[in-house]
């Protein structure tokens, strides 16, 4: 199975190492930086996005024009940020290969669209699949065992998918839920920062309960006005990645929060990442489209007040244990 992993951060670069481990496949890790891909074939590591990752010998690394190396692959892997998701979507498209994506978050600006939403824009109705699920990038590189979601509409992709990256350390589950997969991984990275504040402050284990539980909450109440399943909510993609990217210190968003709260500006804490942090990007279109739906979200609405500096840290927290009290008590 040919596969190419088409961007060479951190996430890209463990997928595709992970599966060139696997026997069968054959895989090559695009980078539109030609300065990092001779870094990369210099060194076999990526330096700048995942240092102390051996590349392995059969992995192969790419440069250049998409289409000459994507025409006769098995399976295109988008693996940039969503900033770059509808551009990557409408070079690739054409190509009529099957297409996946593993960003997670809402385009920022215009309509703050999720990824299937922007394939529906730009491509129309041919299908397309979705890798999302808790996965630290570092872990999966490292051979720690994983599981993720593959969710397409499409039987046959969702197969193609799981057949892609399925192997001994890191199962791949399958879904066709994909509005529920896609705003599991958004919305948790917006949580992520939320409880990365309320580390950074010592507001203690219960506060973070609390803010993960009722997180969970307002993800799954957007997700139903998006037209997903509550239960997928309850999986890998909602629960699961929201317990790990909340509570894990390998999370760039939960490190936004605990930066703030250690008192520096939206700007420092984002520049000192190194990465893309996608709840950054996400906040205000959350708020935005659950506003638009009359879906309540108030944790959304304090990390967006905190990142657009008209709430201070403490203040955030106060706007949220202030609110009064809820009686759906879940
Ligand atoms: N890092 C993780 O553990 C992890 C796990 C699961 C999902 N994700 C998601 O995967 C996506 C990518 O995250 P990452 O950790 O790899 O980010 P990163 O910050 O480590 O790297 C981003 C990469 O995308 C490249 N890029 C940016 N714009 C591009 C463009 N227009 N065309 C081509 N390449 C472009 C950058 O050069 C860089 O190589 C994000 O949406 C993130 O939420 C990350
Ligand atoms: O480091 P984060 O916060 O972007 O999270 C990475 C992954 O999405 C965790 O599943």
């Amino acid at each position: 199975m040919k596969i190419a992993v088409l961007g060479a951060g951190a996430w890209g670069t463990a997928l595709a190492v992970h599966a060139s481990r696997l026997p069968g496949r054959s895989v090559t890790l695009w980078a539109r930086d030609t300065a990092q891909v001779a870094q990369m074939r210099a060194q076999r590591s990526n330096a700048r996005y995942l240092p102390g990752t051996p590349l392995p010998a059969l992995l192969q690394l790419a440069d250049g024009p998409l289409s000459p190396l994507c025409a006769d692959q098995d399976m295109l892997v988008i693996a940039t940020p969503m900033a770059a998701l509808r551009p990557m979507l409408a070079e690739l498209a054409p190509l009529g290969r099957p297409l996946a994506w593993l960003c997670k978050g809402f385009e920022a600006g215009g309509a703050g669209l999720l990824g299937h939403e922007i394939h529906h824009a730009v491509v129309g109705e041919a299908p397309f699949g979705v890798l999302s699920g808790p996965s630290f990038a570092q872990e999966v590189a490292a051979g720690q065992p994983t599981a993720l979601v593959a969710a397409s509409a499409d039987a046959a992709l969702r197969e193609a998918l799981v057949q892609a990256f399925h192997g001994p350390t890191l199962r791949v589950y399958s879904s066709d839920d994909v509005p529920g997969v896609e705003v599991g991984g958004a919305v948790k990275n917006l949580l992520a920062i939320a409880t990365g504040l309320c580390d950074g402050l010592s507001l203690g284990l219960n506060a973070r309960a609390a803010l993960v539980t009722r997180g969970l909450a307002e993800m799954t109440r957007l997700g139903l006005a998006l037209g997903a399943r509550a239960e997928t909510f309850m999986g890998l993609s909602g629960l699961g990645d929201l317990v790990l990217t909340a509570t894990g210190d390998l999370s760039r968003n939960r490190k936004v929060g605990l930066l703030l709260a250690s008192g520096l500006r939206l700007d420092e804490a984002v520049a000192s990442l190194g990465h893309v942090a996608e709840g950054v990007y996400s906040a205000r279109t959350v708020v935005q489209r659950a506003r638009a739906l009359r879906v309540e979200m108030p944790i959304a609405e304090s990390v967006l007040a905190l990142l657009d500096g008209q709430l201070q840290p403490q203040q955030a927290v106060a706007a949220l244990m202030g609110r009064e009290p809820a009686a759906d008590g879940v």
